[in-house]
């Protein structure tokens, strides 16, 4: 379970947090949503400790996040807007494999979990080839595998499909569906609710720094606009 408490965050000398109050169970599927610059970026860098609130609490399974990094980091699997961000290899397979070999896996349950991962984003068997050469589509599908790979009990998504094709966008949705149907909680922050709204539990919209919305897909469609959201 993922849960914000009062929290209050800045970036820069913008406060965008506010007094956020939100709690993600174990297993939901959520759209978090909002206009530009409302702070969702900025929210779920607080899920596993990236940036520290102003006050406020954010807690992994009941634990302060930054009392335990690396139990927050196992639970809460982010994949950034800019994949450029989070490689850490310089090879398609050594980054995908970098997660899992920090969890202390075996060899074979590593190679299964990198192999299901770049086959889940189409890039089965591109495991040699450089990053840096790759199309930045391609990245994204290489940083999303990344995430897959660590099995984490969430995963949450920053867009992570603006700079997908449409074969690659329909094979992720399609892995978001079958981890949620396996009991994996997906948070995924998007500005487009085409194939992912009657995938989810739940629409959070987040505006000046609050939770101005919050439920079921079907309830809340029909104010979405109101927030700058274009309804699915
Ligand atoms: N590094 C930074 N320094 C200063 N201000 C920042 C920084 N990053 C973001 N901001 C500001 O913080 C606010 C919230 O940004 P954030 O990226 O969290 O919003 P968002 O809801 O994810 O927006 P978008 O939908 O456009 O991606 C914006 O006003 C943004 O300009």
């Amino acid at each position: 379970m993922i849960e914000t408490r009062d929290l209050v965050a800045s970036r820069g000398e913008t406060r965008v947090l506010d007094g956020l109050d939100l709690t993600i169970a174990d297993g939901e599927f959520v759209l978090l949503v909002g206009p530009n610059g409302a702070g969702k970026t900025t929210l779920v860098r607080q899920f596993n400790g990236l940036e520290d609130p102003d006050s406020g609490a954010v807690l992994v399974d009941g634990q302060p996040v930054q009392e335990d990094l690396v139990a927050a980091r196992t639970a809460v699997g982010m994949v950034f807007q800019d994949p450029r961000d989070q490689f850490v290899a310089a090879t398609v397979r050594a980054d995908v494999a970098f997660g899992p070999e920090n969890l202390g896996l075996a060899h074979d349950e590593i190679d299964r979990r990198v192999e299901a991962a770049l086959e889940t984003v189409g890039m089965a068997g591109r495991g040699e080839e450089r990053i840096d050469r790759l199309s930045g589509g391609e990245q994204a599908r290489v940083a999303i595998a990344g995430a897959l790979a660590m099995a984490p009990a969430h995963l949450v998504l920053d867009e992570p499909l603006a700079s997908l094709d449409l074969p690659a966008r329909r094979a992720v949705c399609d892995r978001l569906e079958a981890l949620h149907e396996d009991g994996t909680g997906i948070v995924l922050v998007t500005h487009d609710l085409r194939d992912v709204a009657e995938l989810a539990d739940r629409i959070v919209v987040i505006s000046d720094g609050r939770v101005a919305l919050d439920g079921d897909p079907d309830a809340v469609r029909d104010r979405l606009e109101a927030f700058d959201v274009r309804p699915c």
